[in-house]
């Protein structure tokens, strides 16, 4: 990971396949990495927000926003391509207030930063901002030797790997994910009792137990991990009894019982009634509000996030938060539906909205183009025209493709051209982006210092149609290294960047598809909300 490379510590921490993330066994960040949204920025209030020469221009003419077709009703205007040039309406120095260039002295200012766990907040600490106090959620780091050795934590990670048909794994990222966190607990004394779940099984499930994950758990602790066939109850007391300080326990898989799910509170006392306090890695799993996610802190204290966790807020939060910008989202996907809320709150957030996916198809139909047999929502027509007028009415710059690969069938084989946008023939569906688009929005990310990318061109799945996607994932891989802070947000976006091979290189992959999904909705996490406060830190 190029973030780590950047790190000013004294100590080399390199990542290895057993610790991606070193730079979070230290507990307060002395040295965080400087291109960490947060860190990068300014603390000067007074300062003002620079644009590249060409984009401070077009500020100062609000109305050269044209990324939409004439407004025009005659059929003959509405058939023109889109324009997609760049330009903001907003005055460069009105961008944002000041303080949500602060860091995460924004926490005040932000809801979003509300959630944030600590362990940063020193990093803007004596740079002249005054009288801001973090509310920050309380971290593993933050808890010392005395309160770990020798003590029961009660640890949920996010271990819902995939499995083949022989339930050996085939992506191992979360197990990897979890490691430090376990490790830090580990070297510390602790003795500690991994829970999570796997799929979503009704009742217990054999197919769905947690047993494939030992050996690889194993191997990356470099311990033996031993596993119960339950996750409360007798057998867990007794082998919890017996575990040596820095031994792990792997709890099977929670969701055995209905009662997790349900955030049954005399579930959650059984999970937590051997353990002495909580920590929760499971970002992937933190917006379900279940017992041993949320359920389990009114029975143990503290509870505390692990830096999985932390990591995912640091980067999800405290881009969309504080970013250095311009600041730009990529959405595709299959569905408009799937994406309102992600689309409404980054259109609060950024500088330059990109659509791409099949949910570009809603919009040119709302514009009145004709989409052939390309995937449309109907009853979202009217949405995607108000989704556009918001855009405009915000300064943002949004952009969608001008112009689409069609195909005369969805299949992987299927015969295909380039057309533009607004000539989609009857019986073509559009499947992915085109060459213009691919030009003009790698043009449009250029500019920018902080790219949020969520769901794919097209369908990457088939080959030919996965060139929309794949530019886009090199094109990150190319920002990330000059500096740009890229993240990419969960589920397909992340198959498609490990597709192309640059996964490594990007500023961050988040492990939670649905998490970092209601997130960069601004919706609060339940599993975060119940952890404990850090001690406030005045700023
Ligand atoms: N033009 C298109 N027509 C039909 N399906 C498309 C098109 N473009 C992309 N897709 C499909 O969209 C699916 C992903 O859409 P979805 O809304 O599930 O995104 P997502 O999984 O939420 O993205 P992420 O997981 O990154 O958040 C992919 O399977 C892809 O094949
Ligand atoms: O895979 C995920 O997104 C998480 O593990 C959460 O799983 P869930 O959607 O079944 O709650």
């Amino acid at each position: 990971m190029k973030t780590i490379a950047r790190l000013s510590h004294s100590r080399p921490l390199l990542p290895d396949k057993t610790n991606p993330f070193p730079f979070f066994f230290s507990s307060i960040y002395p040295n965080p990495p400087h291109h960490l949204p947060f860190l990068s920025l300014t603390t000067n209030p007074s300062s003002t927000f620079i644009l590249p020469h060409s984009m401070a221009s077009s500020a100062a003419s609000p109305s050269t926003f044209s990324l939409l077709p004439s407004t025009s009703t005659s059929a003959s205007s509405r058939r023109q391509p889109f324009s997609t040039h760049l330009s903001f309406s907003r005055s460069p120095v009105a961008l944002r207030s000041p303080i949500r260039r602060l860091g995460f002295a924004g926490a005040a200012a932000d809801p979003l930063l509300a959630i944030h766990v600590a362990g940063k907040t020193s990093a803007v600490v004596g740079r002249g901002v005054r009288g801001v106090v973090s509310m920050a959620k309380k971290s593993v780091g933050d808890l010392t030797e005395a309160e770990l050795k020798g003590k029961v934590v009660f640890m949920r990670a996010d271990l819902n790997v995939p499995l083949d048909e022989n339930r050996n794994i085939t992506d191992d990222t979360r197990i990897r994910a979890a490691v430090p966190t376990i490790k830090h607990l580990m070297s510390k004394g602790a003795k500690v009792l991994l829970s999570s779940h796997l799929g979503r099984p009704k009742g217990v499930t054999p197919k769905f137990s947690l047993a494939p994950l030992v050996p690889r758990l194993s191997e990356l602790l470099g311990v033996q991990v031993e596993k119960t066939d339950d996750c409360i109850g007798p057998e867990v007391e007794k082998k919890a009894a017996a575990l040596p300080e820095g031994g792990v326990l792997l709890l099977e898989n929670v969701r055995f019982y209905p009662e997790e799910e349900k955030n049954d509170p005399e579930f959650a006392k059984k999970l937590a009634a051997v353990a002495d306090l909580y920590v929760n890695d499971a970002f992937g799993t933190a917006h379900r509000a279940h017992a041993s996610t949320e359920g389990v802190t009114k029975f143990l204290k503290p509870s505390v996030a692990g830096f999985l966790l932390q990591k995912e807020l640091d980067y999800l939060v405290g881009a969309v938060s504080s970013p250095k910008r311009p600041f730009a989202a990529i959405v595709g996907g299959s569905k408009v539906s799937s994406k309102i809320g992600v689309i409404e709150s980054l259109l609060e957030k950024v500088d330059i909205l990109l659509l791409g996916g099949g949910m570009i198809f809603t919009f040119y139909k709302a514009q009145g183009f004709s989409v052939g047999s390309s995937l449309v929502e109907e009853d979202k027509l009217e949405l995607a025209t108000t989704l556009l007028a918001q855009a405009k009415a915000k300064g943002v710059s949004l952009m969608l493709p001008t112009d689409v690969v069609i195909a005369d069938k969805f299949a992987p084989d299927a015969a295909s051209k380039i057309v533009p946008c607004s000539a989609i023939p009857d019986g073509w569906m559009g499947l992915d982006i085109g060459p213009d688009s691919i030009k003009a929005f790698n043009e449009a990310l250029d500019t920018t210092k902080t790219i949020i990318w969520n769901g794919p061109m097209g369908v990457f799945e088939f080959d030919k149609f996965a060139v929309g996607t794949e530019a886009i994932a090199n094109k990150l891989a190319e920002l990330s290294s000059k500096g740009v802070t890229t993240i990419i947000g969960g589920g397909d976006s992340v198959a498609a960047v490990e597709k192309v091979g640059v996964a490594d290189v990007m500023s961050h992959i988040s492990t939670g598809g649905g998490a970092s999904l209601e997130l960069l909705e601004g919706k609060e996490l339940p599993g975060v909300l119940a952890l404990d406060e850090a001690v406030p830190v005045p700023v």
